[in-house]
């Protein structure tokens, strides 16, 4: 088996190269390419592993052909398109609490150094001025601090604070009431925020509904003297209006880790009075980078070597035990998706995933997926269990599962009902020995065949003779039959009707050969199948 590619195509802990090849990957570290020049690399390679430096854009991804998954050594994921990554089928990761107290850390450093204007009298004093008489501090203690955003890093931020005696307000519309009691934090809108907070922090993403949050009629609706400290995303302040009121005094203070436009390297914001920034450095400490390395390596490394999906953005997770016990449902299942996909083609509108016996016990999104998948790539190419659920939802595609724990006939069974707006579809497979698949019913009957190579499904009334002629037809094409598998319809299986029959074939049959099946008598339908 090759091995999987990972480039690693920002600055790293070298940790997370050394796991990547513990695990059997081969990995490349290469940063500070241009976009032309990772686009021209990226081909290669099945891994990915950024920072936020590295901007996986759509053409990125277009060119993106062996790709299989995106690891972000950190949390915010602004960098990576991920609705082109989901139609790509890629899976994009990232570390959500690996750096998570380092940047509530840098935060209320940052809220102190501004309550105490460290940067500037640190420069002066350097400089031989001594200006003793220039700087007039604020005390934390006591103060209301306001967090925008109160989830891993707010969080964090909040308990801190409470140690430093502040009393601490959170706007976040997803924060319970239960939540908020936990934290010692008060709930307030973001209007009461404003009025209320001596110092505010963001700690929000940047999406559609935080960028700008605090916009310039927001930032002149704060108390007059508030201190702002933005460790989150740049986006969310508008640093216009941020430069005018702390020139016009109405803001006392504010402190940048991130900018709306990176690497800032000249922004308007600089060398306004008290204003003080950090070149996007929340997460740099050793003890983060350590550990988001180590984790998106991991990470990676289980989804390339085993198919473990761990802080998936774009699909469900699946541990890395569970990932060896669902791969051979995982198979049967696209199998059977495919069998489902080139007999019905696209007219299909429902689909329901029934399983029992022993797969009722199982993880059934990552079944459903693969099913999916299976159905959708016998009509289109490029697609996979990543993208499969969401082109299943665009296309409208009623999707159910069922789970029944009682075992049948089989120890475990996996059923799929498909509808088309003629008919219903059936199909179900089993599992030999917990990892031989095999079809176990088609069109009502029952059959017991593995789904390989080329096939030959074909139904016909059954008549004594048709068997030979069928033979004659194959064996006059120089079609060579592998194996043979014959079933009547479940309610006439004791007496003609119609036969269902699945042949394995040494080669695909043209359209002449199946024309001639066709024309047999009796015949009422043929279809060739690849598996
Ligand atoms: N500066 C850095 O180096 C650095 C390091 C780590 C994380 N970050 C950034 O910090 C931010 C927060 O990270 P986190 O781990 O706490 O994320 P999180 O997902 O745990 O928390 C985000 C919180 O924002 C809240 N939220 C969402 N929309 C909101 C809205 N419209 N108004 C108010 N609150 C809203 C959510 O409910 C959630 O509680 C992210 O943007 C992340 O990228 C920056
Ligand atoms: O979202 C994050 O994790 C931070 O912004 C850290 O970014 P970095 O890895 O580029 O330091």
């Amino acid at each position: 088996m090759t091995k999987p590619k990972v480039l690693i195509s920002d600055k790293m802990d070298p940790n997370a190269a050394r796991i990547f090849e513990e695990r059997g990957c081969d990995v490349d570290v290469i940063t500070g390419e241009t976009p032309e020049e990772l686009k021209a690399r990226i081909g290669e390679y099945d891994g990915l592993a950024i920072r936020s430096s590295t901007k996986v854009t759509p053409e990125i991804l277009e060119a993106a052909t062996n790709l299989k998954v995106i690891g972000r050594a950190g949390i915010g994921v602004d960098n990576v398109d991920i609705p082109k990554a989901s139609s790509h089928g890629v899976v994009v990761m990232n570390t959500p609490f690996g750096n998570s107290i380092t940047t509530a850390e840098h935060a209320i450093a940052m809220m102190l150094t501004l309550a105490r204007q460290i940067p500037e009298a640190n420069r002066r004093t350097q400089a031989g001025e001594w200006p003793k008489k220039d700087f007039m501090g604020v005390e934390v203690t006591g103060k209301t601090l306001g967090l925008i955003g109160s989830g891993n890093i707010g969080s964090i931020v909040a308990s801190r604070a409470q140690g430093l005696r502040m009393k601490v307000i959170a706007y976040d519309p997803f924060l319970t009431p239960e939540r908020a009691m936990e934290l010692g934090v008060e709930k307030v809108d973001l209007g009461k925020l404003l009025e209320r907070a001596d110092f505010i922090t963001l700690h929000t993403p940047l999406t559609d509904e935080t960028r700008n949050i605090l916009s310039r009629e927001r930032l002149e609706a704060a108390k007059p003297g508030v201190r702002i400290v933005n460790c989150a995303r740049g986006g969310l302040i508008d640093e216009a209006a941020l430069k005018d009121l702390l020139e016009s005094g109405h803001i006392a203070g504010a402190a940048l880790d991130v900018f709306a436009e990176e690497p800032a390297t000249d922004n308007p914001l600089f060398g306004t009075k008290n204003f003080i920034c950090t070149p996007h450095l929340g997460a740099s400490t050793t003890e983060a980078q350590v550990n988001v390395a180590l984790q998106v390596a991991e990470q990676m490394a289980d989804y390339l070597v085993s198919g473990g999906v761990t802080n998936a953005l774009n699909v469900p997770s699946l541990s890395a035990e569970e990932a060896p016990r669902l791969k051979p449902y995982i198979s049967l299942a696209e199998k059977l998706g495919s069998l489902v996909g080139q007999l019905e083609g696209p007219d299909v509108n429902a689909i329901t995933i029934e399983v029992s016996g022993a797969a009722s016990e199982l993880n059934l999104k990552p079944i459903t997926a693969a099913v999916l998948a299976g159905m959708m790539r016998s009509w289109s190419d490029s697609i996979n269990m990543v993208n499969a659920p969401i082109l299943a939802k665009e296309r409208g595609l009623d999707v159910r599962e069922v789970r029944h724990a009682k075992e049948g006939d089989y120890h475990t069974l996996v059923r799929i009902i498909a509808t088309t707006p003629e008919r219903r579809r059936e199909v179900a497979g089993s599992l030999f020995g917990d990892s031989q698949m095999r079809l176990v019913e088609i069109a009502g009957t029952r059959i017991e065949t593995d789904l390989e190579g080329h096939m030959i499904y074909i139904v016909n009334e059954d008549n004594p003779g048709f068997i030979g002629r069928l033979g004659s037809v194959l064996g006059e094409a120089g079609v060579n039959i592998g194996n043979f598998h014959l079933g009547r319809r479940l309610p006439d299986k004791h007496k003609g009707g119609d036969a269902v029959l699945m042949l394995t074939l040494d080669q695909a049959p043209s359209k002449e050969v199946q024309d001639a099946v066709c024309a047999l008598e009796g015949v009422k339908k043929v279809r060739a199948l690849s598996f």
